[in-house]
């Protein structure tokens, strides 16, 4: 007769592989059934998106086979409860992630965008926020211009309710602005305006709220890092040097003292040109593996890196961003950079909790 506790001792022998214990110890183990041959038990992962999905499983499959009965029928349901810091004092949002670049125009709010689709396309819940208060692009990139957010009463205060496309919740500062006319913004009432797209708006509950900033480092990067519970960075580059440069003083101004911003990662986009008629070349016009060496000198994980080809600039254009796609070459390649982000922020929360217990 096997018993649910034979079975726990054998799942002792599974390793998380990013959070270096064993998944019983780490409480990811629920729902033992035995009958008979037939054991069945689900394994709660830090994240939906999680890249080691399969690792998991099979190593839990083959545990069970090896340390209690060859010939067990065993089935793994995978589920998720994604983490946060302990600190995080938003009680509905868990983890807010940047996105951020030194230069201008090399894709931050592109990769944002698609980041947000495929997280939500892995069953996660996610929302948008854009503040990129010099150049609002997400509405465009959502086909969203012209769209007003409507206010709806919580707990007897007025909130801003955020639009929801393609399973993502947005707010965008481009939402409240005449996008012809140009607006001085001020220290303060970037601030305050950043500030009440967190605090005065109904987000729900969320597993990651994606925030696009706008380039360089400036007031909207100090009030994110200072007065939010930041989940971590993610650093977007083109390989040209002037970009690679601008990246390393934004990257450096999350690491000054006072800070602390953890940087979850590099993605290198437009690393190179594929032509559409010929999907299998590579022209590398901006220089090769520049995001790599910038990842490596921070120490951190290179995330991915994203070509430079029509449809992603045709995707945004046109309100339906490439990431919705099934089947594609750049939206796997964004699902992948998705999946690392998503381990990289479970990975910061387990540091960050010193006990990597799964919630
Ligand atoms: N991989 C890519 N392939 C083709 N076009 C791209 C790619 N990434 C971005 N673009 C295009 O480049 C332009 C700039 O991209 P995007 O607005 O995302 O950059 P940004 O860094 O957010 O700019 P800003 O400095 O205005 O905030 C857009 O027209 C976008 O469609």
């Amino acid at each position: 007769m096997i018993t649910p506790e034979q079975v726990l001792t054998a799942l002792k022998n599974v390793e998380e592989p990013d959070l270096k214990k064993d998944i019983v110890t780490l409480k990811m183990v629920e729902d033992v059934k035995v009958e008979g041959k037939k054991i069945s038990f689900s394994v709660v992962l830090t994240t939906p998106a999680c890249p080691l999905k399969d690792l998991i499983k099979n190593a839990c499959i083959n545990a069970v086979k090896h340390f209690v009965d060859k010939e067990a029928e065993v089935e793994v349901n995978l589920t998720s409860r994604v983490t946060t810091k302990s600190t995080n004092t938003f009680s509905n949002i868990k983890n807010i992630i940047a996105v951020a670049s030194g230069k201008g125009g090399v894709g931050k709010s592109t990769v944002a965008v698609n980041l947000a689709i495929s997280l939500a396309k892995k069953g996660a819940k996610v929302g948008l926020i854009d503040g990129d208060i010099y150049g609002p692009s997400i509405p465009i990139m959502f086909q969203l211009e012209g769209a007003k957010p409507y206010m709806t009463q919580v707990d007897g205060q007025n909130k801003i309710e955020p639009i929801e496309k393609y399973g993502i919740k947005l707010l965008s500062i481009g939402f409240f602005t005449d996008p012809n006319q140009a607006i001085p913004w001020r220290g303060p009432m970037v601030s305050s305006a950043i500030k009440q797209l967190f605090n005065d708006a109904h987000w729900g509950e969320l597993d990651y709220l994606l925030v696009d900033t706008p380039p360089g480092t400036g007031d909207v990067h100090i009030t994110l890092a200072q007065g939010f519970p930041i989940a971590g960075v993610v650093i977007v580059t083109t390989p040209q040097n002037v970009a690679l440069a601008d990246a390393k003083k934004g990257a450096g101004m999350f690491r000054m003292e006072g800070v602390k911003v953890p940087i979850l990662g590099v993605v290198e986009n437009m690393s190179y040109f594929t032509p559409a008629e010929l999907p299998t070349n590579k022209y590398y016009i901006f220089g090769k593996g520049g995001g790599n060496v910038l990842a490596t000198q921070f120490d951190v994980p290179f995330l991915g890196e994203i070509p430079l080809v029509m449809e992603v600039s045709e995707g945004g254009d046109k309100g339906e961003p490439v990431a919705l796609q099934d089947n594609n070459l750049v939206a796997e390649a964004f699902a992948d950079i998705a999946e690392k982000v998503a381990q990289q922020v479970a990975i910061q929360n387990a540091l960050a909790n010193k006990e990597t217990v799964v919630e």
